[in-house]
C-alpha cells in the first residue's frame, strides 16, 4: 500500500448514493481511497515461537476476543482499534491490548507483522487500514472489558465461523509467524468478500 496523506477525518465519506458521517479517528488516503487508521495485535503464548516450520502445532495459543460493543459486535476479532491523535501505530497497539485485555506489553518486544486494508465500497465510512503486530504474552492473564471478551484459542482451533469472512485468507499467515500484507474488498452486503490479495 502507498499512503499519500495522513491526518484528521474527512467531513464525510461518499459511497455514491449516500455520504456517511466519517467516524472519528485518523484517516489515511491510499491510492485515492480513504481509510480509518487502526491497529491489530495478535498475542501468543505457549508452544514454539522459534520460527520453526511446525510451530503452528502443539499447544501454541493466540488471544482473540468476542466484540461486545461498537464495530463488529458479535464477531471474534484480534485485539485492536483506532489510532488516537499523534500516537505511533506501535503505541496504539500497546494501548489497545492494555485496554482490551489488561495485558501490559513492552513496546520493544512487540513485532511489526504487516498491514491490511479493508474496503467497504457500499459503506466507505467503514474502510480501515490496519498495521498488524504480534507479541508473546507469556503467562499474563487476559481480563475482559466492556468492549471485548478476550479468550485464548489453540492456533489450530480458530473459530473461523465467528470471525469476519475475510479472516481465513490472511490470519493463517500470522499464525504461522509470517508477516502479512493484504488488501480486502468487501461485497455490497458488507459481510462477504469480493476480492482479497495477500502477499
Ligand atoms: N473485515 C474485517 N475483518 C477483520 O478481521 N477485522 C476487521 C474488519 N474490518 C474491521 N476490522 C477490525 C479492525 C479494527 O481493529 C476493528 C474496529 O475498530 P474499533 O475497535 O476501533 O471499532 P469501535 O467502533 O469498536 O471503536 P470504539 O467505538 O472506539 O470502541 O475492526
Amino acid at each position: 500500500m502507498r499512503p499519500r496523506t495522513r491526518g484528521p477525518l474527512p467531513e464525510a465519506v461518499a459511497s455514491g448514493q449516500e455520504a456517511d458521517p466519517a467516524p472519528a479517528g485518523e484517516w489515511v488516503s491510499i491510492d485515492g481511497v480513504e481509510y480509518r487508521r487502526v491497529v491489530l495485535c495478535f498475542l501468543f503464548r505457549g508452544g514454539d515461537d522459534s520460527g520453526a516450520a511446525d510451530r503452528i502445532h502443539g499447544d501454541r495459543q493466540v488471544l482473540l476476543g468476542l466484540k461486545r460493543t461498537g464495530f463488529g459486535t458479535g464477531r471474534v476479532v484480534a485485539l485492536g482499534g483506532k489510532i488516537d491523535g499523534a500516537e505511533t501505530d506501535l503505541d496504539a497497539a500497546v494501548r489497545e491490548v492494555a485496554e482490551e485485555s489488561g495485558i501490559g506489553l513492552v513496546p520493544a518486544e512487540v513485532r511489526a507483522a504487516g498491514s491490511i486494508t479493508w474496503q467497504f465500497p457500499a459503506r466507505p465510512a467503514w474502510n480501515m487500514a490496519a498495521s498488524l503486530f504480534t507479541a508473546e504474552a507469556g503467562n499474563a492473564t487476559a481480563v475482559a472489558c466492556e468492549e471485548i471478551e478476550p479468550r485464548w484459542y489453540g492456533v489450530d482451533a480458530i473459530p473461523w465461523q465467528d470471525m469476519w469472512q475475510d479472516a481465513p485468507h490472511w490470519v493463517p499467515g500470522l499464525l504461522a509467524g509470517r508477516p502479512v500484507h493484504a488488501t480486502v474488498v468487501m461485497s455490497d452486503d458488507n459481510e462477504s468478500v469480493t476480492g482479497v490479495v495477500v502477499d
